[in-house]
């Protein structure tokens, strides 16, 4: 079963799927590479912007490209009309590709009319919230204050409901869920080191059980008025979508309720599958390339105008790192070739790309194109055979803190460099 779900995936990819000892699924390399070298992209199966992130970066809520002409997206970035933002130098226009921006009723932001599509069609459908009062919009409230995996894991139900609705197809609509290492969420994310004093395990874990059961309450809520919505209410908000429509999804949820699919027991599961297989995104921000374009120009005017947006750009971010010191709004800091402008930063699921097992001295990085697409990239020469390897944790660090932050993923890395520095 594993076999053709990855064949089907992978298609004329120069990869293949394989198990490795002790480690489980893998990719494995059909081609040789070298350093630099592309090796496969891939979409994400599910992803989101980190609600921090929002209030600097307004992106595509499907494809995560920043949306809008660059004079938009300063305007978001500073919260200031895009009529007040310094105008840009002419002479800088030819380097500027404008995306489009449209708009969902609910106000979910799309480059493209294709892409609010597809993303209708692939699970906003479903979560829309167009209504501020309706109980879909609870859950977001909900997620947002508590747990924005949450919303992650919102859509990965969301997919598998909308793929069982097109094909009445269970397996087939579960399977990309499946393939991935799925414990409850309070058994991935509690440890006895977290406990409080005369707290048992059993106790902790009723904790996260008990935020877990009221998150999905919430959700089937806002997913029942959806559905009644979807079915009473025409036109449809997507006219391209009107299939949608003349599905019962009352037959929907009542068939996926039997299959397992609609259940605190499988919701948990999706969001502990997360704490474990998921990986960050970061799309690096279109001023960023135009400031680097012009870093050395001797134009006196796009000189001025790049300072000055560097420096109002500056002011705005570290108003929001001053005011949200726990949450992480930009990854600026820690990018060494940023300058200046905060990257669009999130967190997303990969079919592919999270089937790469962890190595402290990785083959593969993953990089993300300013079309919102990753790419798994080739750090070391690979071989044919080679099976491909990122780095799930922060590689810097000796092999005790190493072995520390992959303790959350449940295991232990024997990777030639850890052998090496235990010795
Ligand atoms: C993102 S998944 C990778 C795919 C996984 N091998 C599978 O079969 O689904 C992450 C999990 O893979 C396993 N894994 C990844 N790298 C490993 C390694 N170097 N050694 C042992 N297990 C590893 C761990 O179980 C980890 O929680």
């Amino acid at each position: 079963m594993a076999e053709e779900y990855f064949a089907k995936l992978i298609g004329s990819k120069p990869i293949r799927y394989g198990l490795v000892d002790g480690k489980g699924k893998a990719l494995i390399s059909c081609k040789t590479f070298g350093p630099g070298e592309p090796i496969f992209s891939e979409k994400p199966y599910v992803a989101m912007q980190h609600i921090a992130n929002q209030a600097l970066i307004q992106s595509c809520e499907n494809c995560h490209v920043t949306v809008g002409s660059i004079e938009e997206q300063l305007a978001h970035i500073l919260h200031v009309e895009p009529a007040a933002v310094p105008k840009m130098p002419e002479a800088l226009q030819k380097d500027v590709h404008n995306e489009g921006k449209c708009a969902c009723a609910c106000g979910a932001v799309y480059c493209s009319p294709v892409c609010r599509s597809d993303a209708w069609e692939r699970y906003h459908c479903l979560l829309c919230t167009a209504h501020p009062d309706t109980p879909m919009h609870d859950f977001f409230q909900h997620a947002t204050d508590t747990n924005e995996i949450f919303i992650l894991a919102a859509q990965v139900i969301a997919r598998v409901l909308v793929q069982y609705a097109k094909t009445s197809n269970v397996e087939l609509a579960r399977q990309p869920v499946d393939m991935f290492c799925k414990l409850p969420w309070w058994e991935v994310v509690t440890s006895t080191a977290d406990l409080e004093e005369g707290q048992t395990m059993e106790e902790y874990c009723d904790i996260f059980r008990h935020l877990l059961e009221q998150t999905f309450a919430i959700l089937m809520d806002g997913l029942q008025f959806n559905i009644a919505h979807l079915e009473i209410h025409e036109p449809h908000p997507d006219e391209d979508s009107d299939f949608m429509t003349t599905l019962s999804w009352t037959n929907v949820i009542a068939d996926c309720t039997r299959h397992g699919i609609i259940n605190v027991d499988f919701f948990a599961r999706i969001v502990g599958m997360f704490e474990m297989n998921n990986i960050s995104m970061e799309v690096r921000h279109p001023l960023s390339h135009l400031a680097e374009l012009h870093e050395d120009t001797d134009n006196a005017v796009i000189a001025k105008w790049l300072s000055d947006v560097q420096t109002q750009v500056h002011a705005q971010v570290k108003i929001y790192q001053d005011d949200d010191d726990e949450e992480e709004v930009t990854n600026e800091d820690e990018d060494e070739n940023s300058i200046g402008f905060p990257d669009m930063d999130g967190t997303a699921l990969f079919s592919l790309i999270c089937t790469m097992n962890h190595s402290c001295e990785p083959n593969v990085a993953v990089c993300y194109e300013s079309s919102g697409l990753a790419t798994a990239v080739a750090l070391t020469p690979i071989k044919v055979g080679d099976e491909l390897n990122i780095a799930y944790i922060e590689t810097e660090q000796d092999v005790e803190a190493r072995a520390h932050d992959l303790s959350e993923y449940k295991f232990e890395c024997h990777c030639p460099r850890c052998i090496a520095e235990r010795e």
